[in-house]
C-alpha cells in the first residue's frame, strides 16, 4: 500500500472510531490530512463518519485545487485557515461532541481559555483553547477569525456548534480533540460542585516539561 492509501484508511478508521463512541453524529463533523505531495485529503460534504469511504475522499494538490473525489466538507476555509497559519499541522478534525457544546453555552464560558484546568493531558495535547463566537456553519468568516489567531492556537471551539483541532498527524489531532471532549464532559459533570482542579503551580510544570504551546 501506497503512503496515501495508508493515510485513506487511517482517516476512515479514526472517523469512525469517533462515530462508534457518539463523538459526533448523524452527517456532522468534517476531517482532513495532509498528504506526502502536500496536497490534502478531506471528508466529503454530507458524509457520515461512521461511513466514510476511502477511495471518495475528496483530493486537492498542494496548490489547494480540487483535483478529485466527492466535493469537499462546506468548512473548508476553516481547515485551510489552521494549515497557512500553523506549519505544523497535518491533520484538522472538527466534531458536533456534546459535552463541549454544552459547556461553549455556559454563560460564564471564558473565551480565552475555554477549559478548566482539571487533568494534565489536555493541558499537554491542547494548550489554551480559544473560544470563538457563533457562526453560520460553512461561514467562512470562521476560517477568518482563526486566521486572527495567528497560528498561537491548535484548538478553538465554536460556540453553539463544535470544536476543531489541529495536529501534527491525524492520530494526534483525533487524540487531542477527544481530549477536549473528555475535559468539557468532565467540567459539565462536576459543575456546581467545586471541583479541585490543578493549580497553576502544576499547570506550570506542565507547561515547561511537555513544552507546551501555551500563549496568552
Ligand atoms: O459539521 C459540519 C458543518 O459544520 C458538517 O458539514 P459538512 O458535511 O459539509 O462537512
Ligand atoms: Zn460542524
Amino acid at each position: 500500500m501506497t503512503s496515501e492509501t495508508n493515510l485513506r484508511e487511517q482517516i476512515c478508521l479514526l472517523a469512525k472510531s469517533m462515530f462508534d463512541r457518539g463523538l459526533t453524529g448523524g452527517s456532522t463533523g468534517n476531517i482532513s490530512a495532509r498528504t506526502p505531495d502536500g496536497g490534502l485529503l478531506v471528508s466529503p460534504t454530507g458524509t457520515s463518519f461512521g461511513r466514510l469511504d476511502p477511495a471518495r475522499l475528496s483530493r486537492f494538490d498542494p496548490a489547494g485545487a480540487l483535483i478529485d473525489g466527492d466535493p469537499p466538507t462546506k468548512e473548508m476555509p476553516l481547515h485551510s485557515a489552521f494549515y497557512d497559519t500553523r506549519t505544523t499541522a497535518g491533520a484538522v478534525v472538527h466534531l458536533h461532541s456534546c459535552h463541549s457544546v454544552a459547556l461553549s453555552m455556559m454563560p460564564d464560558a471564558n473565551a480565552d481559555d475555554f477549559l478548566p484546568r482539571l487533568t494534565p493531558y489536555a493541558i499537554m495535547k491542547l494548550g489554551r483553547v480559544k473560544l470563538l463566537p457563533f457562526f453560520l456553519p460553512g461561514d467562512p468568516a470562521m476560517g477568518d477569525a482563526v486566521r486572527g489567531l495567528a497560528g498561537k492556537r491548535s484548538a478553538v471551539m465554536l460556540a453553539n456548534h463544535g470544536p476543531v483541532v489541529a495536529g501534527k498527524g491525524i492520530e494526534a489531532a483525533c487524540n487531542a480533540i477527544e481530549e477536549l471532549e473528555d475535559t468539557a464532559r468532565l467540567a459539565m459533570m462536576t459543575r456546581g460542585l467545586s471541583p479541585l482542579g490543578l493549580s497553576d503551580g502544576d499547570v506550570e510544570r506542565l507547561v515547561t516539561t511537555f513544552d507546551v504551546e501555551w500563549e496568552a
